[in-house]
């Protein structure tokens, strides 16, 4: 998909990594700045966008939670993914130097991150999160701040005029995160190349529930590339009565997995079939070709100040 049509709706200001992110996901798009991801999602709903580009996981700070919920309380589909190495660098005013500098702003995920190599920096600063790394940068230059650096990319540097006073400053070369693209509508799933498959479900009460629906892929040969558990918000607690010992508060999980095939495959139709018994609740997210580019980690840590 060259994307020349589409308009992809990302959370940040130009600059974001989300915004790098549509671009490789569909080169040529036009990408819509979004306030939150909120905004992203409505965009799409609304018919404002075709698609929006959602961050789900790095490599480095793990799952992005909210991003996982936000998926369950709203109705579009996951259609792609991309996964993008992320090269942070440190930015600030032209002519400041790190000596000046008493606080780093940045998106919180980016902060967590450059964690150890800004304490290795030797910066005594504070760390205050905002909503997207690019975004940091313009409020810099737009307040003309010289007591701040922002931790963002190289192409935010030259659209708001910072320079870079570290480069690679992520704690591993090699981190990447992950985005799903969302549509209005699902695509079909095919065999001819490789598929992944998310979907989240709700198990029911029962004696190793949790084991059966997970064997239901190992017995088909089917391999999980993810799992993560999140809180059932509308059912948090289930109370487990023992007459002896009193009551046991059970929390009560959604559970998001990821699995490496397509829909259109009969072990995976199977697979859901079985998982179906042993589910309160379960829903199909997607099921979208794997991003299979080569792999290409970010720059090494030149961190030089
Ligand atoms: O703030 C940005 O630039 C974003 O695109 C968001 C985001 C995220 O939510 O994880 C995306 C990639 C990086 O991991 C850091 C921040």
């Amino acid at each position: 998909m060259h994307g020349s049509q589409l308009r992809v709706a990302y959370q940040g200001v130009p600059g974001a990594y989300s915004e790098a992110a549509a671009g490789k996901a569909y080169p040529n798009c036009e990408a819509i700045p979004c306030d939150q991801f909120e905004v992203a999602f409505q965009a799409v709903e609304l018919w404002i966008a075709d698609r929006a580009v959602l961050p789900v996981e790095n490599s480095l700070g793990g799952s992005i939670h909210r991003n996982y919920d936000l998926l369950l309380r709203h109705r579009l589909h996951i259609v792609g993914e991309v996964q993008l190495p992320v090269h942070h660098c440190l930015l600030a005013l032209p002519g400041v130097r790190k000596e000046y500098l008493t606080r780093v702003i940045s998106h919180p995920q980016a902060l967590s991150q450059c964690e150890h190599t800004l304490t290795k920096l030797g910066l005594n600063v504070t760390r205050e999160a905002v909503d997207d790394t690019a975004g940091a940068a313009e409020y810099i230059a737009n307040n003309n701040l010289r007591d701040t650096a922002a931790i963002a990319s190289a192409r935010a540097a030259e659209l708001y005029g910072l320079q870079i006073l570290a480069d690679g400053i992520q704690d591993d070369s090699g981190n990447v995160t992950r985005f799903v693209m969302l549509a209005r509508d699902p695509i079909i799933p095919r065999t001819d190349r490789p598929f992944k498959t998310s979907i989240v479900f709700a198990h029911d009460k029962g004696t190793s529930v949790l084991f059966k629906v997970l064997s239901a892929f190992a017995f088909r040969n089917i391999s999980l590339t993810k799992i993560e558990s999140r809180p059932h918000r509308n059912r948090p607690i289930r109370l487990v009565d023992d007459a002896n010992v009193g009551t046991a508060k059970h929390f009560e999980y959604l559970f998001y997995v990821d699995f490496e095939a397509s829909m259109a495959e009969v072990r995976a139709q199977n697979a859901l079939a079985e998982v179906q018994e042993f589910t309160s609740f379960l829903r199909v997210l997607g099921s979208y070709p794997m991003d299979m580019t080569p792999w290409s980690p970010s720059r090494g840590d030149e961190h030089s100040l």
